[in-house]
């Protein structure tokens, strides 16, 4: 584009150049003919005036009077001689008697230094040496008269004062007009008003380029002149004379200048537009070129994070779905499968048999040889089950030491039976070197069919669970298919039972804590301790599980006992870090209440631990009443008289009528979760709790809802003038590290 520019802003300047120097040359050309023309009529005037001096010889005496260029207004003559074949001077129109200068002239014709000359041939001489008035040049005109024979018509011709008429010309500085001999000498020369002449370039290369030369154009450069210059020369039509018109170059082209300087400004206001433009677009381009290379490295980089989270994705699945320690299945993906295997069972008439796995005394060896064995032990097991197993029966974990497989398409049960002996066999072989021990363990299996047992994977796996417990029972390092005769619940009733004494002495139990909240300013009032089993092999168990299991075994008062110690040391390590406390709550059986050595437990704990008695709570059921009235009541009473409070738990599922309930020692009563559920949509729910809660106030006791869940429920109970409320709402169970933020807190926001 700027080439473009550039070469248009060129081509046209050169153009106009051309253009002025042809305009020049036709002038120029036009100049030169009329000065010509003129200067070949004022020659033409000497002609006729050698004719009259012609006839002057040959007798005409009036001829003389006419050789009077003054008198004829002739001004570029500036004197008119005429001499005989001698040399005389014959006449002068300026009455000279001689006229050396122009005899010199005669004497140099005469002595036929001009060649031979013929009659009325111009013959122009050089002027005198004189630069003053170079360009006043001598001519001479040979003629031959019948009386005196050759005569000499000289003149002196003022080629100055001829060009002077041309000096408004406009040629520029070095214009000038020029008048030369045939030979090169110049005669005269018009440069502006000035006027010179008189110099010789007969010599010079220039001076013989002219002798050659035809009218037109010339290079009229000369020694000296540093330019071409361009002239036009035209001969004189009838004497050896021409004429040079030259322009000055430079004044031409000055006349181009502001238009060539305003073409130039302008190229250049479009080249730097064009270039800005340009350096813009470079910007722009250089930008959109950073962003796309940003875009693109964004785009790779969110290509390898979406690969590398695919990767996560796919390595998190496999966590999800694999066992960390083994390797096989969890149990997350042995549900899966296992439900697709017992569909397909479904259309096939072999057996299905799913195998229920726990290694005995399992704990003892965790515990006697460390984790690290029993990690060891538990991939060694894992790897010779699955060694022992065909491909396609399914080999899981599904926690501690317990593993589960379901193998499929066995022909009779005595196979299952004879693979199930080989898998005891397989396990109890000793596993040499784990960590430096030899260890040997022995599993018992629980067998459950399919279809005869179960025609689902729960179901399966419930009646696998309870034959393996017979197993256990049985001796263990053995197998047992599921009877229906079996009690499950015994089974692991009798499991739990045979450890749990020893979890009362290792401390397994532990106690979570629920807050208990009132509805003016939702402060927490108190806490429930409600108690749980951290079984080793069976994780978190609740005391729904196995809190009638020890009522039925009489361990609850040992348990209980343990609990009232749990809280009251609780209770003191809370305030020895400087907690707020609230009364703990915590549950009492009707056999603790038998236990004669209730009160004294319960004082001598809280001295043991210097707490407050009004900083403990006893929660005890409506069936505490029924079974011994009078025992319970009193020892409450006397519970109550030491400053421990009384609440009566799970109100409304026993038989209290609440009239029933004025003699009790209780200072609050706990409305039963199962009437809170549907509070908001069983009108009879809505009804007892609201007659329960202006008949408890009449009868001077605290109201507290339990199981509350939603803030419906909160609101209704609320509107309905209940005191306290207790719930996942607020708060789960959570163990005693959770419930410091609480206790500094101890307000909730509904
Ligand atoms: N669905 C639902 N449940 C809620 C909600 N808020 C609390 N709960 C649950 O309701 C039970 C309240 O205790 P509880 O009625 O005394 O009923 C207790 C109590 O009778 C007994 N228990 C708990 N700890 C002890 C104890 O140390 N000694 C004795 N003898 N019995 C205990 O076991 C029962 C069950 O205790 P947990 O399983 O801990 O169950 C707790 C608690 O987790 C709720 O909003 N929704």
């Amino acid at each position: 584009m700027l080439t473009i520019i550039w070469w248009g802003t060129w081509t046209r300047v050169a153009h106009e150049k051309a253009i002025t120097v042809d305009n020049s040359i036709a002038d120029s050309k036009n100049i030169a003919a009329i000065v010509a023309s003129n200067l070949n009529e004022v020659l033409g005037r000497a002609t006729r005036y050698s004719q009259i001096a012609r006839s002057m010889m040959e007798g005409d005496s009036s001829a003389a009077l006419q050789l009077n260029p003054t008198r004829d207004g002739e001004r570029a003559y500036l004197r008119i001689a005429v001499f005989d074949q001698k040399g005389n001077l014959i006449e002068s129109s300026a009455n000279r008697r001689s006229e050396p200068e122009l005899l010199q002239l005669v004497s140099m014709a005469r002595s036929d230094q001009f060649g031979t000359l013929q009659d009325n041939q111009l013959i122009v001489g050089k002027p005198a040496r004189d630069d003053r008035l170079a360009w006043r040049v001598p001519i001479l005109i040979p003629f031959t008269s019948s009386l005196q024979g050759r005569g000499f018509f000289t003149a002196v011709i003022d080629l100055g004062y001829f060009l002077q008429l041309y000096k408004d010309v406009k040629l520029g500085d070095a214009g000038r007009i020029e008048v030369f001999t045939q030979d090169g000498y110049q005669l005269a020369e018009l440069n502006g008003a000035m006027l010179s002449g008189g110099v010789d370039f007969s010599t010079s290369d220039f001076g013989k380029s002219l002798r050659h030369a035809e009218d037109g154009v010339i290079n009229t450069k000369r020694l000296g002149m540093p330019l071409e210059d361009i002239g036009v020369l035209r001969r004189l039509q009838s004497y050896p004379l021409f004429v040079v018109v030259t322009h000055d170059q430079d004044y031409l082209m000055s006349r181009l200048a502001d238009r060539h300087h305003d073409y130039l400004w302008r190229a250049i206001a479009v080249s730097i537009a064009l270039v800005l433009l340009l350096c813009g677009l470079l910007m722009v381009a250089t930008r959109q070129r950073r962003l796309y290379n940003v875009l693109t490295a964004s785009e790779q980089e969110k290509r390898n994070l979406i690969s590398q989270l695919e990767q996560e994705k796919t390595r998190a699945l496999l966590q999800a779905s694999h066992d960390y320690l083994t390797g096989v299945p969890n149990r997350r993906l042995f549900y899966e499968i296992a439900a697709t295997e017992i569909s397909r069972a479904k259309r096939s008439r072999k057996l299905y048999a799913l195998f229920f796995l726990d290694l005995d005394k399992f704990k003892l060896i965790n515990d006697t040889l460390g984790h690290a064995v029993g990690d060891l032990l538990l991939q060694g097991v894992a790897r010779r089950l699955r060694e022992s197993l065909r491909e396609y029966d399914l080999l899981a974990r599904l926690g501690g030491d317990e593993f589960v497989i379901l193998i499929s398409e066995m022909a009779s049960e005595g196979d299952v039976a004879r693979l199930a002996a080989k898998l005891v066999e397989v396990v109890r072989a000793p596993f040499i070197d784990l960590d430096g021990n030899d260890v040997e363990v022995s599993p018992s299996i629980g067998i459950a069919l399919y279809p005869r047992d179960g025609q689902n994977v729960e179901t399966l796996l419930t009646h696998a669970d309870f034959a393996m417990y017979s197993a256990k029972s049985a001796g263990a390092a053995t197998y047992r298919f599921f009877d229906t005769s079996l009690n499950a619940s015994s089974a692991r009733e009798t499991e739990l039972l045979g450890r749990f004494k020893r979890a009362i002495r290792d401390d397994e139990f532990c106690l979570h804590y629920q807050p208990r909240v009132e509805l003016q300013e939702f402060t927490v009032v108190g806490l429930e301790a409600l108690i749980r089993w951290q079984h080793p092999e069976h994780g978190l168990i609740y005391p729904n599980d196995f809190i009638s299991l020890a009522e039925n075994n009489d361990l609850i008062v040992l348990l209980g006992r343990w609990v009232i110690d749990a809280a009251c040391r609780q209770l003191a390590a809370w305030c020895a870090q400087g907690l707020p406390v609230v009364p703990v709550a915590i549950n009492v059986s009707s056999r603790q209440l038998k236990d004669g050595a209730l009160l004294e437990t319960v004082m001598t704990t809280l001295e043991k631990y210097q707490i407050s008695p009004d900083l403990l709570e006893i929660e005890v059921t409506e069936s505490c009443f029924i079974e011994d009235f009078d025992t319970a009541n009193k020892v409450l009473e006397q519970l109550q008289k030491r400053g421990v409070k009384i609440a009566l738990d799970d109100y409304g599922t026993g038989f209290s009528g609440l009239k029933n309930l004025k003699n009790l020692p209780i200072y609050a009563i706990k409305i039963d979760r199962s009437f809170i559920r549907d509070i908001r949509n069983d009108n009879s729910d809505a009804v007892i709790v609201a007659s329960t809660i202006s008949l408890a106030h009449n009868l001077g006791l605290k109201v507290v809802a339990e199981g509350v869940e939603s803030k419906e429920q909160l609101v209704h109970l609320k509107t309905a003038g209940c005191d306290q409320v207790q719930g996942f709402y607020f708060q789960r169970p959570v163990a005693a590290s959770e419930m410091g933020r609480l206790l500094q807190r101890r307000k909730f926001r509904p």
